[in-house]
C-alpha cells in the first residue's frame, strides 16, 4: 500500500506534467488509494500547498542547490518541492522525518538522486531561517510573485488595475484554504433538519444568511461516501455561484437554458428552485463532463433537466427565441477561483488570449435564444474586466434590443448591482471570486 507522501507525489507528478486540475488530482489519487480519513487530509494538505506554493519552492530549491529546479527531472524537483513544504510550512512534521521520508521516496522514483536529494534538504533544514524573499522595497512584482507563487505578468496586471494594497490582499487571500459550501436540495430536506443531520455526524454547520438554502460545513470529510449526500441532500458550491440562481429566480414552468452547464451545479440549483416542474436545457461539449451532471441530476432527484452535449459556439436555429432565460456560465481564466485551483497562477498570458473571442460568440448566439422580455445572464469565475464587463458592454454596443437590469433579490455589490452587474472577490466578499451580469431582451 502507498503512503501519504508516495499519493501526494504522485499527484503532484500527475498536476504538474499532465495537467491535471489540483482537485482532480486530489479526487483521482485519492480514490484510487486506500488511506485512512487522517492520511488523506495529510496527502490533501501536501498536494495543495506544493501546487499552491511552487514557484516559492523552486526559488528555495535555487537557493540550495547548484542545479537548478527547471532543469532537475520531474520527479527529483517534486520531491525536494514535498520536502521543503513539509520543513517549511508544516509544523506537524519533524525536519528529520520530512528528510528521511523524501529520500525514500526518491530511493523507489530516481534512486540515483537520493543523496543530491537529502543533501539539498539537509542544508533546508539548517539554514532555514537564513531564506530570503526578494527585496520588497527594489521589486513589489519579483516579491509578490515569489512569495505567493504567480507568473510575474498577473502580478502586474492586477497592480495596474487594483493598486498595489488591494493586490496584496487579494494574493494573500488566495493562498488561504477557502471556507466549505453545502447547497440544501430543499426538494428533500428542510436546511434545519439537514443542519441537525450533519452535526450529528460531527460536521460543525452555520446557515449563511445571504442564500436560504446554503450552509458553511468544517469537518465534513470524504464526501462522496457520506451518505446525506448520496441521499441527494445536498450538492457541494460556493456562495458566488448560489448567488446565480437567485438572481434568475426562475418561476416554475419556465424554460431555462444553461449552455456551459456542467457539472451541473446552477443548472440543479436552477431545477431545483423551479421545484421540479418546468424544464432546464443543460448542454456542454464534453462527454465525461455530461455524464456529471446525469449523476448530480439523478442523485438530487430532478426529472426536470434534459442534458444534451451542444458546442455553445455554434448558432442553433431550433432555439430561437425558445428561452424564458438563458445562463451563459462562461469558460474563463478562472482567477477567481484561485484559492481551489492554484494551479491558475501559472497560466501564461498567451494561453489565455483567445478566450474573450469564445465568450463573445457565446453571449451572442445564446442572446438569440431568449424569448422577448426573458433574461440574458452572462458569468464567468474571474476578475477580469476583459472576459466581464468589457464582454458585456461590447455586447450591448451591437445589441440595443438588450439592457441591464438591476439586480434587486440579494444584497451582495450594493456598489454595481444598481446598474445590473455583481463583481464578486475572495478578499472583499470571502468567497470565489465571480462576474454576474443581468441582462434583460425589451425586444
Ligand atoms: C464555468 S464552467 C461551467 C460550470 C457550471 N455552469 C456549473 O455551475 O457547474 C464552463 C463550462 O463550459 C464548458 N464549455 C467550454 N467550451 C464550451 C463550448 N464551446 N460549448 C459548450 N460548453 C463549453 C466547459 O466544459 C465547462 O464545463
Amino acid at each position: 500500500m502507498k503512503s501519504s507522501r508516495e499519493v501526494a507525489l504522485n499527484a503532484i507528478y500527475d498536476i504538474e506534467n499532465n495537467g491535471l486540475y489540483s482537485n482532480l488530482g486530489v479526487n483521482k489519487h485519492l480514490r484510487d488509494s486506500n488511506l485512512k480519513d487522517m492520511d488523506r487530509g495529510f496527502c490533501t494538505e501536501l498536494i495543495y500547498g506544493v501546487t499552491e506554493n511552487k514557484y516559492f519552492l523552486n526559488y528555495v530549491i535555487n537557493s540550495f542547490s547548484k542545479i537548478k529546479a527547471k532543469k532537475l527531472s520531474p520527479h527529483v524537483r517534486n520531491i525536494l518541492q514535498m520536502g521543503i513544504y513539509q520543513i517549511l510550512f508544516l509544523d506537524s512534521t519533524k525536519d528529520f522525518a520530512a528528510v528521511n521520508e523524501s529520500v525514500n521516496l526518491s530511493k523507489k522514483y530516481c534512486k540515483k538522486a537520493s543523496g543530491f536529494v537529502n543533501g539539498v534538504l539537509r542544508n533546508v533544514v539548517r539554514k532555514q531561517t537564513e531564506i530570503k524573499y526578494p527585496d520588497k522595497n527594489e521589486d513589489i512584482v519579483k516579491y509578490l510573485s515569489i512569495k505567493y507563487s504567480y507568473e510575474e505578468w498577473i502580478i502586474k496586471n492586477w497592480i495596474n488595475k487594483f493598486g498595489q494594497d488591494f493586490t496584496e490582499e487579494l494574493v494573500e487571500e488566495n493562498n488561504e484554504k477557502p471556507d466549505l459550501y453545502i447547497r440544501t436540495n430543499e426538494l428533500k430536506i428542510s436546511r434545519d433538519d439537514l443542519i441537525k443531520k450533519l452535526e450529528e455526524q460531527g460536521v460543525e454547520c452555520e446557515a449563511v444568511k445571504l442564500v436560504k438554502e446554503a450552509i458553511k460545513v468544517k469537518g465534513l470529510k470524504n464526501i462522496e461516501n457520506n451518505e446525506l449526500f448520496k441521499r441527494g441532500y445536498y450538492q457541494i458550491q460556493d456562495i458566488s455561484s448560489m448567488i446565480i440562481g437567485h438572481v434568475i429566480n426562475p418561476s416554475e414552468d419556465d424554460n431555462i437554458l444553461d449552455v456551459c452547464s456542467a457539472p451541473g451545479g446552477k443548472t440543479t440549483h436552477l431545477a431545483t428552485l423551479m421545484k421540479n416542474t418546468g424544464k432546464v436545457v443543460a448542454r456542454d461539449i464534453f462527454d465525461h463532463k455530461l455524464n456529471l451532471i446525469k449523476e448530480n441530476t439523478k442523485r438530487l432527484g430532478l426529472n426536470n433537466v434534459d442534458i444534451q452535449k451542444f458546442d455553445a459556439t455554434k448558432y442553433d436555429q431550433e432555439s430561437l427565441e425558445k428561452f424564458d432565460a438563458v445562463l451563459v456560465d462562461a469558460p474563463c481564466s478562472g482567477f477567481g477561483i484561485i484559492r481551489r485551483k492554484p494551479e491558475i497562477k501559472y497560466k501564461k498570458k498567451k494561453d489565455l488570449e483567445g478566450i474573450p473571442e469564445i465568450q463573445k460568440t457565446i453571449l451572442q448566439n445564446s442572446s438569440k435564444y431568449v424569448k422577448k422580455g426573458g433574461l440574458l445572464i452572462y458569468s464567468t469565475c474571474t476578475i477580469e474586466d476583459r472576459e466581464n464587463i468589457n464582454i458585456v458592454n461590447e455586447f450591448l454596443k451591437l445589441n440595443d434590443d438588450y439592457k441591464l437590469e438591476p439586480i434587486e433579490n440579494i444584497n451582495v455589490d450594493l456598489e454595481n448591482q444598481e446598474d445590473g452587474y455583481i463583481k464578486l472577490y475572495p478578499n472583499i466578499h470571502g468567497m470565489d471570486g465571480f462576474f454576474i451580469a443581468k441582462l434583460r431582451r425589451m425586444r
